[in-house]
C-alpha cells in the first residue's frame, strides 16, 4: 500500500494494475500457504488480497459468487449434495443455500487463515458457515476429493489464481478426480480467469476438460476489481443431453443473477469464441 492506494501489480497483468483507494488496513498475516492482507477501501467495503491480488470485495463480490454457484446449480435438475473446493470466504456457501433442493453443502479450503479471516471481517459472505447444513473442511482438494467418489451433484471450485497454493486446480489430474466426487448426472463449474489475460489458458482448460466432460462451456461475468473487470469460468456436465448453459429455474434474492443472465453469460465475443471453441 503506497501513499494510500492499493495497486494489484502482478506478473500475470503485465503493464496494468487495478487500484483502489485504503482508508484502513485491517489485517495482515503469513499463513501456511500465502499472505493475507485484509483492508477496508473507500469505496469498494472490505477487501481480501491474497498474495497481492484482489480476491474479493463487499462491494462487487456477488457478481462473481452469485454466477460461479447458480450456473452449475440453476442447469441441474435436483442437486442435494454440494461441494465447494476453495472459496474460504463463504459467499458461494452462501449462494448455494438459495436452492431448497439442497441437503448438504461441504466447503474444503486448504487455508484456515482465509476461513477465519473472513469469519472477521467478511460477515455477510462467512455467516453462512453456522448453517445446519454446512460442514467446513480445512485440507487439499487433491486429498478430500479421492475420499469422496460419486457423492456431490454439483462441485465448484472457487480458486485463486494458477500461480501458488491454487496451480493444480487448473490441471488435468484434479479434474480426473473432480470427475470421480461427481454423481451421475452432476455439474461442475471452476474460476476460469479472463478472456482479456488468459486466453491461452482457457483454450487449455477448455480441452482439459472436454477430454473428461461430454459437455465443456466457457461463459463469464462482470465485476469492477478482477483485472479487465471480468471473470470466467469452465462449466461442465458429465449428462451429454443437460448443458450448464440452460437454466432449469429462477434463482431468487440475487443481486447479478437471472435465468436470462444466465444463458447470456456462455454467448462470448468473437476473439473469445473462436479461441475457445474452435481451438
Ligand atoms: N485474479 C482473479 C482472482 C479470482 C479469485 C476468486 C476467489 N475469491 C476468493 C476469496 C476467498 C477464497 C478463495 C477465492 N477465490
Amino acid at each position: 500500500v503506497v501513499d494510500g492506494w492499493f495497486r494489484e501489480i502482478n506478473s500475470q497483468w503485465p503493464g496494468q494494475a487495478m487500484t483502489l483507494k485504503v482508508e484502513e488496513i485491517l489485517h495482515t498475516e503469513k499463513s501456511l500457504y500465502q499472505d493475507v492482507l485484509v483492508f477496508r477501501s473507500s469505496t469498494y467495503g472490505n477487501v481480501l488480497i491474497l498474495d497481492g491480488v484482489i480476491q474479493c470485495t463487499e462491494r462487487d463480490e456477488f457478481s462473481y459468487q452469485e454466477m460461479i454457484t447458480h450456473l452449475p446449480m440453476a442447469s441441474h435438475p435436483n442437486p442435494k449434495n454440494v461441494l465447494v473446493i476453495g472459496g474460504g470466504d463463504g459467499g458461494v456457501i452462501r449462494e448455494v443455500l438459495k436452492h431448497d433442493t439442497v441437503e448438504h453443502v461441504t466447503l474444503c479450503d486448504i487455508d484456515e487463515a482465509v476461513v477465519r479471516v473472513s469469519k472477521e471481517y467478511l460477515p455477510h459472505m462467512s455467516a453462512i458457515f453456522k448453517d445446519p447444513k454446512v460442514t467446513v473442511f480445512i485440507g487439499d482438494g487433491f486429498k478430500f476429493l479421492p475420499e469422496h467418489e460419486n457423492e456431490y451433484d454439483v462441485i465448484i471450485t472457487d480458486s485463486s489464481d494458477p500461480v501458488g497454493p491454487a496451480a493444480a486446480l487448473f490441471e488435468a489430474p484434479y479434474f480426473t478426480l473432480l470427475k470421480k466426487a461427481l454423481k451421475e448426472g452432476g455439474h461442475m463449474s471452476t474460476q476460469g480467469e479472463s478472456l482479456w489475460l488468459h486466453l491461452p489458458l482457457i483454450k487449455e482448460l477448455r480441452e482439459t476438460t472436454k477430454r473428461l466432460f461430454p459437455v465443456a462451456e466457457y461463459a463469464y461475468t462482470t465485476i469492477p476489481t478482477y483485472p479487465s473487470g471480468q471473470i470466467g469460468f469452465v462449466c461442465c456436465s458429465l449428462d451429454p443431453e443437460r448443458s450448464v448453459s440452460t437454466p432449469l429455474r429462477e434463482v431468487p434474492g440475487c443481486k447479478y443473477y437471472n435465468s436470462n443472465v444466465h444463458r447470456a453469460a456462455f454467448v462470448l465475443p468473437e476473439f473469445g469464441r473462436a479461441m475457445v471453441e474452435d481451438g
